[in-house]
């Protein structure tokens, strides 16, 4: 199936928002996952889609959000020199959170199938950063010891400008201390990258700012034992 004919369809859209505009975002992140590993690309989902994510994740409290920690399930740990964000795991109990699973669910079939990397499935959380926050230098997944894949970030920010930080940097894939790119987090900009392949860092946030980081993740379970999540 074509991009195109799953853009079309939309089969399973409850709140009937658009959500993919073009087909070039999608060529191009498949093209840099090919040649690179990594992507950025702009205008990814539609923004009447990015713009209701942002209304989910803006009306939730911190009081109603994790502190977010370093580590899985056993050894989490709230390191607040590592990284000071506020987390909220997305399950699919309302419209917009299951539209968003869906559509990168969509997005699992369609890049196993140009890049057979035998994604199994996909986690995300909304993500704040209050003015202040940051975190520091880190890879996703270390190699053989997670299901972490590909690591995606959909920025929600509506106005961001150059002063007000929260910028994600990317690092060389061969050398962590040659940064290879640095990204503003506006709103509809998605970051794609091999989760054990690349450090990066949210440089301290200015004012508060908004995201969905997820892992699209193979599945390790052997035997009785269910590879823990989240
Ligand atoms: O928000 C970002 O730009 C990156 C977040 C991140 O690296 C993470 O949650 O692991
Ligand atoms: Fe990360």
């Amino acid at each position: 199936m074509s991009f195109d004919a799953w853009l079309t369809k939309n089969p399973y859209i409850e709140n009937s928002i658009p959500t993919f505009t073009r087909e070039e975002p999608f060529s191009n992140l498949l093209m840099d996952l090919q040649t690179k590993g990594w992507s950025v690309q702009d205008d990814f989902f539609s923004a009447d889609f990015t713009q209701a994510l942002m209304d989910e994740v803006e009306n939730i409290q911190n009081a109603y959000m994790l502190q977010a920690g370093v580590g899985r399930k056993q050894d989490h740990q709230v390191v607040l020199d590592a990284r000071r964000d506020y987390i909220q795991w997305i399950d699919p109990d309302k419209p917009i959170k299951k539209d968003f699973l869906k559509m990168m669910e969509t997005l699992r079939v369609a890049l196993n199938r140009r890049l057979f990397l035998g994604l199994f499935d996909y986690e995300a959380h909304f993500a704040r950063y209050e003015k202040g926050a940051f975190y520091e230098k880190h890879i996703d997944a270390f190699k053989g010891e997670s299901n972490r894949i590909l690591s995606t970030v959909l920025y929600l920010n509506e106005s961001w400008e150059y002063g007000d930080g929260g910028e994600l940097v990317i690092y060389d894939e061969h050398n962590p201390e040659i940064e290879v790119g640095r990204y503003s987090p506006i709103k509809g900009r998605l970051a794609i990258f091999l989760s054990e392949c690349f450090y990066h860092e949210v440089l301290v946030a200015k004012k508060t700012r908004h995201s969905v980081a997820g892992w699209f993740r193979v599945n390790n379970t052997t035997g009785k034992t269910l590879d823990p999540d989240q």
